[in-house]
């Protein structure tokens, strides 16, 4: 899909998108209960859809109604041998461990951007745990066998946070009197989300410093209800969108919220954007924009955002963490160079540093996705400035996480065509 964005004014009120992170650990978590639980507000990207289908292979029943799902189960009993996360990074590093709990042989795929994702991870550490595990030279598809056996272990945490998740989850079932150690972890603040999420079912864990978690007496995951929050990585390119041209409010967001993209109001305040902060809603209204200094390390997801806020801001923009994009759906840092490049703003990257030079226009151009959901959207944001037309190539991309991503756009005043 080809969808060309021109240059527009902002201004209108809109729903932020269910978060994909919080849908999914909810599947998670329900796939581990015992009895039906109630996913209200649930997400339906691609990786959402894409968890529910693993849930039911491993052996949960979802029913879908209009506004919400019902997804019964007996803990993982999977009647399938073969489970596919779609694109879904969170969702394999998360449902490996949790589909080795049963003692079948399983085959865990994966399609586009996640077959080129590493999955290393799996083949050192599931043997600790009994479990046997076999990659394509660390790439998909892995083949496992449990049933995993919680133990006291030690892992490395600074590839990324979506592999102790799926350890977190999946010893939430089993663990008795034991203790994960982490070292060098990165994106916390998306560790605190799972614990809240494994709290609200029913099962606590004792953290500290983000480096020990320990598993007390046997617990187990209680089926019950859950309202997926709005999404504040998708949420992020509307505000931009606002803070550069023109004004929005984005209501269902939680600013008491465990989700680390909610820092994206930090860099606006930097920025110099106009900005007015409910509990469950936010107003961001365009103003002299300056460039700004911002570490996303723990947030990598708001690279693509803060670089369409970047290019609008005078000066240079400096943020931290790039290393930590190297293996999202494209690597990020580049192919943020290589698209912003071609709309005329200069990027640099220098280690883990990038620098947006902005403030120098931004021009109409072609670019390309690279099947990367938040290219596609960081794109569209600086059309919204740019001095003619942007054409984005393969921008059904978005689906990813944000399906609804273009017609929130339009609604607020984004003039967007889409060319199938
Ligand atoms: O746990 C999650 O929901 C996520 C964790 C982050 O990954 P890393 O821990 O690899 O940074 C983030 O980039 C991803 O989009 C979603
Ligand atoms: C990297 C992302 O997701 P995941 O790792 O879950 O595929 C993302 O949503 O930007």
């Amino acid at each position: 899909m080809q969808v060309t964005v021109s240059p527009a004014v902002i201004t209108g009120t809109v729903t932020a998108n269910p978060s994909k992170s919080a849908m999914q650990r909810a599947v998670a978590a329900a796939l581990l209960s015992h009895g039906t639980t109630i996913i209200r507000n649930p997400g339906l990207s691609n990786d959402c859809l894409a968890a529910l289908e693993v849930a039911e292979n491993l052996g949960a029943k979802i029913k879908r109604e209009f506004d919400h799902f019902e997804i019964t189960s007996n803990g993982v009993k999977p009647f399938y041998d073969e489970i596919n996360c779609g694109e879904s990074g969170l969702g394999i590093r998360m449902f490996t461990p949790i589909a080795a709990l049963s003692e079948l042989p399983i085959t865990i795929e994966g399609h586009g951007s996640l077959t080129t994702r590493p999955m290393n991870f799996f083949e050192e550490v599931l043997p600790l745990l009994d479990v046997k595990c076999t990659t394509n030279e660390g790439k998909l598809p892995l083949h496992i066998q449990g049933p995993l056996k919680p133990k006291n272990i030690t892992i490395d945490g600074s590839l990324s946070s979506q592999f102790l998740t799926g350890l977190l989850m999946a010893y939430g079932a089993a663990a008795e009197d034991v203790t994960i150690t982490v070292q060098d972890l990165k994106s916390k603040p998306y560790i605190a989300l799972t614990l809240q999420l494994m709290s609200h079912f029913g099962v606590q864990v004792e953290e500290k410093n983000f480096e020990t978690f320990y598993f007390g007496k046997k617990q187990a995951y209680k089926a019950g209800e859950y309202t997926v929050e709005g999404d504040w990585s998708g949420a992020a390119f509307l505000l931009v969108a606002a803070a550069v041209a023109g004004k929005a409010e984005v209501q269902h967001l939680n600013t008491a919220s465990a989700q680390s993209d909610k820092a994206i109001l930090e860099a606006l305040k930097k920025a110099g954007a106009g900005m007015l902060e409910g509990v469950f809603t936010v107003n961001i209204e365009k103003a002299p924009l300056t460039s700004f200094e911002f570490d996303a390390t723990d947030c990598p997801d708001l690279f693509p955002p803060l670089v369409a806020l970047a290019a609008n801001c005078k000066g240079i923009t400096r943020i931290t963490g790039v290393s930590r994009l190297a293996h999202k759906e494209s690597d990020r840092g580049i192919t943020l160079q290589e698209e912003f490049g071609k709309m005329g703003i200069k990027i640099e990257l220098q280690g883990d540093l990038m620098l947006v030079h902005g403030g120098t226009g931004i021009k109409g151009a072609n670019v390309h996705s690279h099947n990367d959901h938040r290219i596609a959207m960081a794109c569209a944001v600086a059309a919204l400035t740019a001095d003619g037309p942007v054409v984005i190539e393969n921008a059904e991309a978005i689906n990813k996480s944000y399906p609804e991503f273009f017609d929130h756009l339009e609604l607020l005043g984004g003039k967007i065509a889409v060319n199938v």
